[in-house]
């Protein structure tokens, strides 16, 4: 099936609407067969074979579409003007029934709608409107018992009327699609805005308590593995010094920074988030906590060595982090109970230190 379709959605598209065409084709071919209704009965066998002829043309040039370069559109109005041709000579060759060969140009329209836009199949109207005429009238001319003028000159004014009135309606439900289409990206990207702002803080960017009690949720259901999850609360030294003393856009600086500088050196995997004020949330899964203890370690240093232009600190940003490993079957609020309790540990302890529940 792969082999016949290919892999390209557009190309589906495309052979859906070939297929769509081409099952109308061989209706019509064959009523015309069964029903005797042709007259000039050798024309019929050119006509089959033109029509399958077209079919698998388009088939190939769908299928090298992308080699060829050939864009929706022009394969749409390349079809479009092949089907003008078959209704043309269907219109020729069948007899009093030949009216109802006339509904194939309307059909030609709505299928050009999905690909063209209005004012190209305005354009492709005109043409079918242009060929119909001339067969007509050419009929008349040379065949008019058979095509008698009076009779070709009101069967044109009304396929004339009703193509273009589906033409004008099949446009203005292009530009409502359109309209619909505009509409829902505007939604879509709402809606990411609005799921951004409710699991991001943004003032660190980083992501909030929500989205950190989310992920926590979603780690405990998570089957046990070799090493265990670690959670640090981490807490910004005498920040409310830098707010009082610099003022609060330092103050939010400071946070910023730390943010960026903490969050360079986590792994895929690792979550840091705000957790409330100058108060951070760690979540380490599957690492030991030596190995957290020394992250938070080289975090600590790196933090220390955080430069902020434009504001001159008297004493270089440090934090304490209470840290523990989650036990198997703890919950994380009790885990993270113990980190606060080991935070509390490392303030009273002297601050700008880690210590481990
Ligand atoms: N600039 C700024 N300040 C904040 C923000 N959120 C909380 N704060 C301030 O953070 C300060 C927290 O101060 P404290 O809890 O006393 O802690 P501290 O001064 O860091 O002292 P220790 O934690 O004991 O080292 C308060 O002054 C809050 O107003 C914020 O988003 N921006």
């Amino acid at each position: 099936m792969r082999l016949l379709v290919g892999s390209d959605a557009k190309q589906h598209r495309m052979l859906q609407y070939l297929a769509g065409t081409a099952l109308l084709y061989a209706t019509f071919l064959g009523l015309l067969y069964d029903e005797q209704v042709f007259i000039l009965g050798g024309t019929l066998h050119g006509l089959a074979v033109y029509t399958l002829s077209g079919l698998a043309l388009f088939y190939l040039l769908i299928r090298a579409s992308g080699r060829l370069g050939l864009s929706f559109h022009t394969l749409a109005a390349l079809q479009g003007v092949f089907g003008i041709t078959c209704n043309m000579w269907s219109y020729s060759i069948t007899g009093p029934l030949r009216g109802a060969t006339l509904m194939g140009l309307m059909v030609v329209v709505v299928f050009c709608t999905f690909a063209l836009r209005p004012r190209q199949t305005m354009l492709l109207t005109f043409a079918g409107l242009l060929g119909m005429g001339g067969t007509m009238w050419w009929q008349e001319a040379h065949d008019p018992l058979r095509f008698p003028p009076g009779v070709e000159a009101v069967t044109f004014i009304m396929m004339a009327a009703c193509s273009l009135s589906v033409t004008i309606l099949t446009g203005e439900m292009t530009r409502l699609r359109a309209r619909l289409k505009a509409k829902q990206e505007r939604l879509e990207q709402a809606l990411e805005r609005i799921r951004t702002m409710a699991t991001t803080d943004e003032l660190t960017a980083l992501p909030n308590r929500r989205h950190m009690n989310e992920m926590l949720a979603h780690e405990e259901g998570r089957a046990p593995r070799a090493l265990p999850t670690c959670v640090a609360l981490i807490d910004i030294d005498f920040f409310k010094g830098i707010n009082d003393r610099h003022g609060h856009a330092a103050g939010d600086a400071v946070l910023r920074g730390f943010a960026r500088a903490a969050r360079a050196m986590l792994r895929e995997g690792d979550l840091l988030a705000r957790w409330g004020g100058e108060e951070f949330l760690l979540m380490l899964p599957d690492t030991a906590v030596a190995d957290a203890g020394a992250l938070l370690d080289a975090m600590r240093a790196r933090v220390a060595a955080l430069a902020l232009p434009g504001i001159e600190l008297e004493r270089r940003v440090s934090f304490s982090a209470g840290l523990c490993a989650r036990h198997a079957m703890e919950s994380f609020n009790d885990a993270i109970n113990r980190a606060d309790k080991a935070l509390y540990a490392a303030k009273s302890g002297g601050r700008d230190r880690v210590a481990v529940a």
